[in-house]
């Protein structure tokens, strides 16, 4: 027997994506359900964004104490890591959601637990985990916000051999004396970072250099920092393949002959979405592949017109676009007002920039990588300029010369790159590495959002000393536009 209930709009997924999908969609005045298998809140709250964050943030403070006089003479002790991770519990409320289940109930969103899958047009099926069956029909729309998960490679013995993924570098309740990390991306330089500074032998193996991606000079900081923090990095290789050892460790061959042996191995070679099982195939669509959405967020089928109709939307990680919780707020609060927007019969513009789409995904997002130094970009790194077609012009400061900086830190170490569209005259990318640059960051989103004239900019008059004056001395290298 299963139970049957309508609602106008069904959400599959409780992350934080799938929670503002649902809370635009009530505020349009739509009865609407959130459908979650594990924990609401999602993977940002539990194993990623937060408790990362968390573990990032002691050492951070302890090393921006070591650089002022004064207080470097004060704090000379090591990071308490019980403490650390004590903290990281707590900002994950020890992996209960009470709490937001509580948000969820203010917000007028019913809550139905359990797996769900698409079994017809409109409607979700929900198998909880006492087996009990609810069938969800909507009128309007279903949005899959599945998110994502871990990719592991196809490595001879790395799947067997049960590595980390970031869930457990995460949660990890007792710290190893040494970790391997595999990639050299976000989440791998991120933890390599953390663990480093917990006093953990790290050994970080990456294909490439770090964060490819942005600008090289954030990698490269990246990599002198990673070295001084005691970290060991085997650049330019891969495992061949991967063993348990005798002692329960793990026992990692590459492909230049080194051998690595650590006590963990975390895994960290980028994510798959989250669409096995979901039903989708029977509308045409791929099992398994990241949905293809238009700006307000309905699934497009391989003839790029929406899924069957338009009902079938895609947000967060689950499409690709960029997988950020920021971004995939943002998509939700445009694909929630759109499908309520839809559903009363009003009229839904897809032109850039508009109430009910994402536009800002295809070229304007904002990332910090919370390494030391932080990395924070916005927009078009100068690759990606040129290989787009702008004619651009590339302003470099080095943010240790701001007065801003010297009060900050003693010797502060900082790169700003500014990336200029020298048809329009207006900012079209911006790298910080430095210190603290993720809370300089929103400046640089606001210029290239806004494509606010350079001209303009001079206008915008940074305060003194802070680190923000780094803008006036990108526009003096660049030179005054003239009228
Ligand atoms: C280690 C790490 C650190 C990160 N740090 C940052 C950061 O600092 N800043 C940032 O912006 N981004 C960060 N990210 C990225 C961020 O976590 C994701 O972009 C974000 O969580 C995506 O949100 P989502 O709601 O799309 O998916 P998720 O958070 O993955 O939520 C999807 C939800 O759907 C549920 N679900 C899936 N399938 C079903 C089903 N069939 N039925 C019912 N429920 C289902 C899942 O249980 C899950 O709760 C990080 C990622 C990682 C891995
Ligand atoms: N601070 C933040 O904003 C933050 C933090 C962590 C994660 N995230 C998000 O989570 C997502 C996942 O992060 P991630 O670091 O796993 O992915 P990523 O795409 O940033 O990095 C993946 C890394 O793995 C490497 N790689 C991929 N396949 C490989 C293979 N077969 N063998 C060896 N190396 C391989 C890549 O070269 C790359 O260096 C990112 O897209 C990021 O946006 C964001």
């Amino acid at each position: 027997m299963s139970e049957t209930r309508d609602y106008d709009v069904i959400v599959i997924g409780a992350g934080a994506v799938g929670e503002n999908v649902a809370d635009r969609a009530v505020q349009g005045g739509m009865k609407t359900a959130i459908v979650e298998a594990e924990l609401v809140g999602g993977e940002c709250s539990y194993w990623a964004c937060m408790p990362s964050k968390t573990l990032l943030r002691s050492g951070a403070l302890l090393r921006a104490a070591q650089r002022v006089g004064g207080t470097r003479q004060a704090v000379t002790g090591p990071l308490d890591v019980a403490a650390v991770l004590k903290r990281r519990d707590d900002m994950t409320s020890n992996w209960n959601d009470d709490g937001q289940v509580e948000w969820l109930n203010g917000a007028g969103i019913d809550l139905v637990r359990g797996w769900g899958v698409i079994t017809a047009p409109r409607e979700v099926t929900v198998t909880a985990e006492d087996g009990t069956v609810t069938v969800l029909r909507a009128k309007h729309a279903v949005a899959v916000a599945t998110g994502s998960a871990a990719l592991m490679p196809d490595i001879p013995g790395l799947r067997e051999s049960e590595p980390w993924s970031s869930r457990e570098a995460t949660s990890v309740q007792r710290v190893p004396v040494s970790l391997a990390i595999l990639g050299g991306g976000v989440v791998a330089t991120e933890m390599a970072t953390a663990y480093a500074g917990f006093g953990t032998e790290v050994h970080l193996i990456a294909r490439s250099g770090l964060l490819g991606g942005q600008e090289p000079f954030a990698g490269e900081k990246v990599t002198e920092s990673l070295k001084k923090l005691g970290a060991t990095l085997h650049l330019d290789v891969q495992p061949e393949r991967v063993e348990r050892t005798d002692e329960d460790g793990f026992r990692i061959h590459l492909d230049d002959g080194t051998v690595v042996e650590a006590d963990e191995f975390l895994v960290a070679t980028g994510r798959l979405p989250r669409t096995s099982g979901l039903g989708l195939d029977a509308f045409g669509l791929e099992d398994g592949a990241w949905l293809d959405v238009d700006d307000s967020m309905r699934v497009l089928g391989a003839d790029g017109e929406p899924v069957d109709g338009g009902w079938l939307y895609g947000v967060g990680d689950v499409n690709h676009r960029a997988l950020l919780t920021h971004q995939g707020k943002y998509q939700a609060r445009a694909a929630g007002d759109a499908i309520a927007a839809r559903a009363h019969g009003r009229d839904v513009s897809l032109a850039p920039w508009g109430a009910f789409v994402a536009t800002a995904d295809h070229q304007a997002v904002p990332q910090v990588t919370f390494t030391d130094p932080e990395v924070a970009s916005v927009g078009l790194t100068a690759e990606r300029a040129q290989k787009a077609g702008y004619r651009i012009r590339v302003v470099d400061y080095e943010i240790g010369s701001v007065s801003g900086a010297h009060v900050v830190a003693d010797g502060y170490e900082g790169t700003a790159r500014m990336v200029v569209d020298e048809d329009r005259k207006v900012v079209l990318g911006v790298t910080f590495v430095g210190q603290d640059v993720g809370e300089l960051l929103h400046s640089a989103t606001v210029a290239v959002v806004g494509e606010v004239p350079l001209e303009r900019l001079w206008h915008a008059v940074p305060s003194y000393p802070t680190v923000s004056e780094v803008w006036l001395r990108l526009l003096e290298t660049y030179g005054r536009p003239e009228e």
